[in-house]
């Protein structure tokens, strides 16, 4: 059924307001109204709106508007606006706008890519005002907004009532349970997206070096790597991106009949969640060195002009290719899925983190349970997660949990083989071999941070613990060397 009429024609009527009709708000606003849902849209330029009227008019029940005040006036109360605008600024005049036209009791949800400093921010601001904020990460990309995203909603929790039966509605479902709860108070919902994101990119890199060895190791072709993903991707390795590697890597380009892959200028772009999830990581102290090393790959490979001045540089005498073509792929899989483990493990770490500093109480086995479908991320691993978060919800890392322990100590000889032939190889792992790197750190009886500690003592006074007494000690460096109790 289709209702294009003009809000100032009719009651408040619709359940839901949709402001920024690009790719994600367009889609939503087709998956609300596919949902029995009547929704009000808003677009900044009328011509979005229309033009989803044009095409898709007839996916459900919309209330076109042109103003805001119109926008607003077409919802019942209380008034529920998702705002999918582009996060910073434009989002802060949006919210500006709307909060001028609502009233005490109203909600505003802000669906974009937000930094979670910013929804903290405004959560509080609109608080003052009576208006109930909620930050949400979506994720799903176009085809997920459409279909059943994965929703994270922060904020407070008497909106969630209000607002979590709709959301819950629209999101991606697995075994009958919605890809969409409440993740906790203020900026909570928008950090855990960030979080994600930053898996998102530690997963991309991970896989990225996989191809790698497969076409500079194994000299495979497009073609025969798509196979190889396509086989991982019916076991556990089995996931979106692993999916979506395949069909990247089969896709043949129209113009010259070779693979796409292999016309694409190797410079990745980022939009920015990678890198302030780096960001927040260092600010608490949690080591993402798989996410880290994505962002930084990311960068290099951006660097054209440095790369092209580099390109001469020499390799050393490098090692043989690998002869045994099917154990290669093997301990490639393998390698894999464990710094696959250490990637996640380092997200879920910088969860706890954020959520313990600013009092969220997230749910880490919620958090797996909702990215299980809907989003980029989306996994048969997240169920084993899940597990692994319900059994223990303050499990140290998920490294220590059963499964993945047995799965990374059985594969821990095909991880260290695949960085070592990559290194004779010439052929650049950081995520792999910054992983294996993290989990040799982790597992190590003792580190060189002794000594770190004996420099910092000696340049600086900074003093140190003993292993054998409680307490701070500083050596007198510049005097007798001998010890004094800090
Ligand atoms: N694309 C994706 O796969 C994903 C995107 N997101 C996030 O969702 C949000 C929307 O993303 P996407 O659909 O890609 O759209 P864009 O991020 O490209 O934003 C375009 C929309 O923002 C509106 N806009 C821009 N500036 C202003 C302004 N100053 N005032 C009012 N409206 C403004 C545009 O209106 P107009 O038409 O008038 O220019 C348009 O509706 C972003 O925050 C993004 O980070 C989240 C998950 C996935
Ligand atoms: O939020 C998303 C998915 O969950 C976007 O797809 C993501 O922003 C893409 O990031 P980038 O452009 O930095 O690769």
């Amino acid at each position: 059924m289709t209702t294009e009429t003009s809000a100032s024609t009719e009651a408040a009527r619709a359940q839901i307001g949709v402001t920024g009709l690009a790719v994600m708000g367009s889609n939503i606003a087709r998956n609300f109204a596919r949902h029995g849902h009547t929704v009000a849209l808003h677009n900044r330029s009328v011509a979005k709106t229309d033009a989803l009227l044009a095409e898709h008019g007839d996916d459900g029940d919309f209330v076109r508007t042109e103003t805001i005040e119109e926008f607003v006036a077409a919802l019942q109360k209380p008034r529920r606006v998702l705002i999918m605008v582009k996060a910073g600024d434009p989002t802060d005049a949006v919210i500006e706008e709307l909060a001028g036209a609502m009233e005490p009791g109203d909600i505003i949800i802000d669906g974009g890519n937000a930094l979670y400093t910013d929804t903290i921010r405004r959560e509080a601001s609109l608080r003052e005002r009576g208006l109930h904020f909620v930050g949400a990460g979506i994720s799903g990309g176009e085809e997920g907004a459409l279909n059943g995203p994965s929703i994270m909603p922060g904020g407070p929790k008497e909106s969630y009532e209000a607002l979590g039966p709709l959301l819950e509605s629209i999101a991606a479902q697995v075994d009958g349970t919605p890809c969409c709860t409440h993740i906790g108070p203020d900026g909570s919902g928008h950090f855990v997206k960030m979080v994600h994101n930053g898996i998102e990119y530690a997963d991309m890199q991970l896989i990225g070096e996989a191809y790698h060895l497969f076409r500079d190791a194994l000299g495979y072709d497009a073609e025969r790597i798509a196979d190889v993903f396509t086989e991982w991707n019916a076991g556990d390795l089995e996931s979106y991106l692993v999916e979506i590697t395949a069909e990247v890597l089969r896709q043949k380009d129209a113009k010259t009949g070779t693979p796409l892959v292999d016309v694409i200028v190797d410079a990745a772009e980022q939009k920015g969640t990678g890198r302030w999830t780096v960001k927040s990581a260092l600010d608490l102290g949690v080591p993402v060195t798989g996410i880290a090393e994505a962002v930084f790959a990311r960068a290099l490979s951006g660097s054209r002009d440095q790369r092209a001045a580099a390109r001469g540089l020499a390799s050393g005498t490098l090692g043989d290719k690998p002869t045994d073509a099917a154990q290669f792929t093997e301990d490639i899989r393998r390698a894999l899925y464990a710094s696959k483990v250490v990637a996640y493990a380092q997200g879920f770490d910088q969860i706890a983190a954020g959520s313990a500093e600013y009092g969220w109480n997230v749910t880490r086995a919620d958090l797996a349970t909702i990215w299980r479908g809907g989003c980029i991320i989306r996994a048969q691993f997240l169920n084993r997660i899940k597990e692994a978060y319900d059994a223990d919800p303050e499990l140290p890392s998920l490294i220590l949990a059963p499964y993945f322990r047995e799965a990374i100590e059985s594969g821990i000889d095909s991880w260290r083989r695949v960085v070592a032939t990559a290194t004779m190889l010439g052929i650049p792992v950081p995520g792999f071999a910054s992983s294996l790197s993290y989990y040799d750190g982790l597992r190590a009886e003792r580190l060189p941070a002794a000594l770190t500690q004996g420099q910092r003592d000696f340049f600086g006074a900074h003093t140190y613990e003993r292993v054998d007494s409680p307490g701070k000690f500083h050596t007198l460096w510049s005097g007798d060397r001998s010890e004094v109790v800090a």
